[in-house]
């Protein structure tokens, strides 16, 4: 579960990214996050993933209180948490395999779970014929799921995605959505930031839309709700 109480965010120079935010999304929820450019979406994921620390607010994720979490946890907990990129941020010197085991070569998890895990989320995302490829060898949508499978090789509780469709085409795109769904449908909480209109409307999911920095609109089964 991650609730936010009261959470703002103020960069730096006064730059006002979250005002006064409370949130709670249940284990188990799929939550697009929409909103106009500049609106505070990535700040709202960062917050999530304790890349940024609120100015003011509690938040808490699977019962851990990221305000008391000290820098040296910080690891640990994000662990705990599969993270996507828009732009993928695959290691270019490992292969498929390498790559999707990478989160259980850190924790020094046995060989043979690694192994079991590895060839579990591959074919998961389709991409167990391409286990010793490398990322410059395969098109965006197959670097993403990539992706996708080194987020979840841990079983994380929640995955956060920050505009994962962001540079694919429309049908690639839909391919990994059906990734996250089923990802979703295990049990697993999604978080997803993104400007993908199509994506929104066609999976109903909720949906919370952040404008001038607070929650402008927060629907069941929403919409993307904007022209662009
Ligand atoms: N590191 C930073 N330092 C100062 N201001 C920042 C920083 N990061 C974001 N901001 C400001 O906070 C506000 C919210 O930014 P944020 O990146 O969260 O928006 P966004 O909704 O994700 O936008 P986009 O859809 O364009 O990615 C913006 O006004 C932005 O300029």
């Amino acid at each position: 579960m991650i609730k936010m109480v009261n959470v703002s965010k103020i960069y730096g120079a006064g730059s006002v990214a979250l005002s006064n935010i409370s949130i709670e999304i249940p284990k188990g929820e799929f939550v697009f996050v929409v909103g106009p450019s500049g609106a505070g979406k990535s700040t709202f994921i960062k917050l999530i993933t304790r890349e940024e620390e609120p100015t003011s607010g509690q938040i808490i994720v699977n019962g851990r209180n990221l305000n008391t979490m000290k820098p040296q946890e910080v690891p640990y907990y994000r662990r705990g948490l599969g993270i996507v990129f828009q732009d993928y941020r695959l290691l270019p010197n490992k292969t498929v395999a390498e790559n999707a085991a990478f989160a259980m070569e850190v924790i020094e998890a046995p060989r043979r779970e690694i192994q079991r895990r590895v060839t579990h989320v591959l074919d998961l995302v389709g991409l167990r014929q391409k286990a010793t490829r490398y990322p410059n060898e395969l098109s965006g949508g197959e670097q993403q799921r990539v992706a996708i499978a080194r987020a979840i090789v841990n079983n994380p509780m929640v995955v956060i995605a920050d505009e994962p469709t962001g540079n694919l085409d429309p049908d690639t795109s839909w391919e990994i959505m059906k990734i996250f769904d089923h990802i979703n449908k295990a049990g697993t909480t999604i978080v997803m930031a993104t400007h993908d209109k199509t994506v929104v409307d066609s999976m109903r999911r909720r949906v919370v839309a952040i404008e001038k920095s607070r929650i402008a609109r927060d629907q069941l089964k929403g919409v993307y709700g904007y022209e662009d």
